[in-house]
This record gives C-alpha cells, sequence and structure tokens, in this order.
C-alpha cells in the first residue's frame, strides 16, 4: 500500500462542488492500492491548521480540494518540506491550477494525483504570509474586500464587487521600491506582484509570469481616469498591459510599498487581508513547494 494521501476539502468552495467532492473522493480512491484520508475546513485558516496537524504523520501527498485561498492555506504548511501538494480544483476562480494545467475534469485530477508527477514552483513572500498565485494593493484588493462580503461566491459575485470597487474607488498612495534601487512615489490605481500568469477565470494580469523563474512579475500603473480605466481592463482581457502607458511592468525580486497609512488593504492569492501596518515587503522563495502536476 502507498503512503497516506491526506485530502483537506473546503466545503463552501466553488458552486457547491466542495460538499459533494467528499464522497467521489472515497469512491475514487477506496478502490485504489492506496491510505488515505479526508478532513473538511470549518472556517477560514482551517485548512493551515489542518495541514500542520497532518503533518506529523508523514504523509507523502496532501491535496487541497478548493480554489485559490484554499491552496494558499494547505500550502502555507508545505513550504520547504518534502511533502508534495496535490491540487483538485473545485473553486470559482482556479488561477493557480490554470497555470498548473491541473484537470477540471475531477476524475482526471485524481488520476493526476495518482501518478504523482512532481515540479517544484517558487513561492512569492508578502511579510510573514505566502502566496503561490499573486498578491495586490490596488483596486483588486478592493474587488476582494468586496467579494469577502457578498454570498454570491462565483463570477457574477466578481462582477458585482468590481461594480462596487470602481464607483468607490480612491487612489492609493505609495512609495515603492523595487530591488532596493527603483523609487516610485504616487497615486495608484493598480500594484500587483505575481507568480502565476493567471488570476483566475482566465484573466491574467502577468501573462509572462512564469511559477519556476524565481522572479517576481510586477505591476503598477498610477491612478487613471474612467477611460483609461476602461482601457486597462481592454489591455488586460487582450493579455497586452505592457503594451499600456501608464502601465510598469518588471521582474524583480523583491518589492518594498510604504503607505502613509496604518493599516494595508490587500488581496493575496483571491483573499481579503488586512495588515495592520504601513510598510509592506515582497519577496521570491525560489523552488519552495513540491507540486504534483500533469504528466
Ligand atoms: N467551512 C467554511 N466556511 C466558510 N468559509 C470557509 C470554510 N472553509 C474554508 N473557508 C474559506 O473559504 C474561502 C474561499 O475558499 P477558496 O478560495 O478555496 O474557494 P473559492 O473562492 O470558491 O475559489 P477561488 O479562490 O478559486 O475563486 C477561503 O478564505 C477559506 O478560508
Amino acid at each position: 500500500m502507498k503512503n497516506k494521501i491526506i485530502f483537506i476539502i473546503n466545503p463552501i468552495a466553488g458552486k457547491g462542488k466542495g460538499r459533494v467532492i467528499e464522497t467521489e473522493i472515497q469512491h475514487y480512491f477506496s478502490q485504489k492500492n492506496v491510505e488515505f484520508e479526508t478532513f473538511l475546513t470549518k472556517s477560514i485558516g482551517h485548512a493551515t491548521e489542518i495541514a500542520n496537524q497532518v503533518l506529523t504523520k508523514n504523509p507523502e501527498i496532501i491535496v487541497a480540494c478548493g480554489g485559490d485561498g484554499t491552496i494558499n492555506e494547505v500550502a502555507q504548511a508545505l513550504v520547504c518540506s518534502n511533502v508534495a501538494l496535490g491540487i483538485i480544483p473545485i473553486g470559482s476562480g482556479n488561477g493557480l491550477a490554470a497555470n498548473l494545467h491541473i484537470p477540471k475534469s475531477t476524475e482526471k485530477a485524481f488520476e493526476m494525483i495518482l501518478n504523482a508527477k512532481i515540479n517544484k514552483i517558487d513561492a512569492g513572500k508578502i511579510n510573514e504570509k505566502y502566496f503561490f498565485s499573486n498578491m495586490g494593493l490596488g483596486i483588486d484588493a478592493d474587488v476582494i474586500n468586496n467579494y469577502a462580503q457578498t454570498k454570491t461566491r462565483n463570477f457574477l459575485g466578481y462582477v458585482s464587487a468590481s461594480t462596487k470597487a470602481i464607483f468607490n474607488f480612491q487612489p492609493k498612495k505609495f512609495s515603492i521600491e523595487l530591488d532596493n534601487e527603483h523609487i516610485l512615489d504616487d497615486d495608484f490605481y493598480f500594484v500587483f506582484c505575481s507568480n502565476s500568469n493567471e488570476a483566475g477565470y482566465g484573466i491574467s494580469f502577468s501573462p509572462n509570469a512564469k511559477l519556476n523563474d524565481g522572479k517576481l512579475d510586477f505591476l503598477a500603473v498610477k491612478k487613471l481616469n474612467f477611460i483609461k480605466q476602461i482601457q486597462f481592463s481592454a489591455c488586460v482581457l487582450g493579455k497586452q498591459i505592457e503594451k499600456m502607458n501608464d502601465a510598469k511592468v518588471l521582474q524583480v525580486n523583491s518589492v518594498k510599498f510604504n503607505s502613509n497609512q496604518p493599516k494595508t488593504i490587500a488581496q493575496v492569492d483571491g483573499e481579503a487581508v488586512i495588515f495592520n501596518q504601513n510598510s509592506i515587503e515582497v519577496s521570491i522563495v525560489p523552488n519552495a513547494l513540491n507540486v504534483i502536476v500533469p504528466n
């Protein structure tokens, strides 16, 4: 019998898929020659707690069943360990899973876990917290904070959260240091660091990002008028953001953000995070995580 596979399932992820996946896992894996266990998350942060607890049982693989938020919580515990992260993408956006080409079909994703082909990917670090897909402090952070307060966890929920964010948006004042040198001091519409080339729903603010290049893809866009905001959206949808004159696109190792506000509203892997600090440091940890990928 192969070593243990642990499944950590977010029952509220996606469009209710989290509620049925446990039965599918039990049905599929009980027919295979593997030892496995399933756990359901109860609240925000619980997936990290479970992952830390089950690491003491020396599992071979811990599988996050959910979206980018659940993957982030499970992977926090696996950074720089030998345990591989598996992903069953049942979230609503599934940005990281899309970049890794993880099958959307549950059965194909199960097969992938059994094949256990492992690649190393980098992790981003924002202060003491890891991210694997992206983080942002601009209008995206407002969208995600609005989304966190809605009950509609699907694309329509993002549309409604985005509309609210656009109409209420106040530019964010930051002083930005890139690789301890470049200084940008301005009011920003968008400030973003990415490890992955997809943010979810096929949308990308960093189409050239690679998960294993040891670099962060940085994007900053100064405050924009309404027409330019439409131009920004068109460039993002066309994956041509570097062609926009107002956009600064760079690959870096580290970024420091300073603001004159006592707290900083961020989105980290699509989840709302509030830092009670005005100084945010972002860096990259190369080859930090073993991830199961398709053959
Ligand atoms: N039982 C639970 N009740 C409420 N929230 C939960 C529960 N378990 C986990 N969560 C939280 O649900 C949030 C959303 O999870 P996740 O990102 O995996 O799904 P999603 O938002 O549908 O997918 P995506 O991020 O790909 O759009 C996470 O912040 C997670 O901490």
